[in-house]
């Protein structure tokens, strides 16, 4: 078996005094997607935000065996863990080139794998990020993150609130995506779900509850609904 390439244990996060996240652990192998399900407010963002650092916690988070817990976030990702925030954040006046140069931080950036994934994007180069559509613009945060390469990346929510055709296209980029770099992918839409994770981790409460294959969870109708509200 591969090693993991991102150990979680015992991760707590607290909120404005709340505890958001509660003894997370977790280990995720190198290779596919990685799905974090859960219903709303359990947690799932949080999680991310806390692997980077982003919100006050505790624990240990290991990168191929490095802890990077106690490093500020510009490390953590300088070290390689990307990150698509679920707002989708482009820089909504400057072109698709331009935002897509800015987040350059390698010598040699995938430009041919961006072009590879999003042709649309190279077409729409010299467009203001602004003007895009909802399923253009995460296509700009995801190849945001792809130009560098990524040990692991974390995705929050990319297909919420896009049409059923864009997600289909968002899930495909990021199945592509996947074959390149291990995706810790925080995803409400099940069937996109059942296409690119082998593997679920359920939190409540800010717990994980369930960690195991997804095939199995979204075959088995009732503990979907138990632990994910929906059948
Ligand atoms: N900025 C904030 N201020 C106060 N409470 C917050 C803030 N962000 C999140 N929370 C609370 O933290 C808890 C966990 O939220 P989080 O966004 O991590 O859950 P989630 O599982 O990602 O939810 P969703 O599926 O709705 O995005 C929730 O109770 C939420 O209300």
């Amino acid at each position: 078996m591969s090693e993991s390439i991102l150990t979680v244990s015992d991760l707590n996060a607290n909120i404005e005094g709340q505890q958001v996240v509660e003894s997370v652990s977790f280990e995720m192998l190198p290779v596919g997607v990685t799905a974090l399900l859960g219903r709303n407010g359990v947690g799932k963002t949080s999680t991310l935000r806390a692997i980077l650092g982003l919100i006050e916690r505790s624990g240990e988070v290991r990168l191929a065996g490095e802890r990077i817990d106690r490093e500020p976030t510009h490390r953590i990702v300088q070290r390689g863990v990307g990150y698509v925030p679920e707002d989708r954040e482009v820089f909504a006046s400057l072109t698709v080139a331009e935002n897509l140069r800015l987040a350059e931080r390698d010598s040699s950036p995938n430009r041919e794998l961006i072009a590879e994934l999003f042709p649309d994007l190279t077409e729409r180069s010299h467009q203001l990020a602004g003007t895009l559509s909802g399923g253009q613009q995460q296509m700009v945060s995801l190849a945001r993150a792809l130009v560098n390469d990524n040990r692991v990346l974390l995705v929050d929510e990319p297909t919420k609130g896009l049409a059923p055709l864009i997600v289909v296209d968002v899930a495909r980029a990021l199945e592509r995506a996947a074959e390149t770099v291990p995706v810790l992918l925080v995803e409400q839409n099940l069937q996109v779900v059942r296409m690119l994770a082998e593997r679920a981790i359920v939190l409540e409460g800010g717990r994980v509850v369930y960690d195991g294959s997804a095939e199995e969870l979204l075959g088995n109708g009732a503990l979907t609904k138990e632990l994910l509200g929906v059948a």
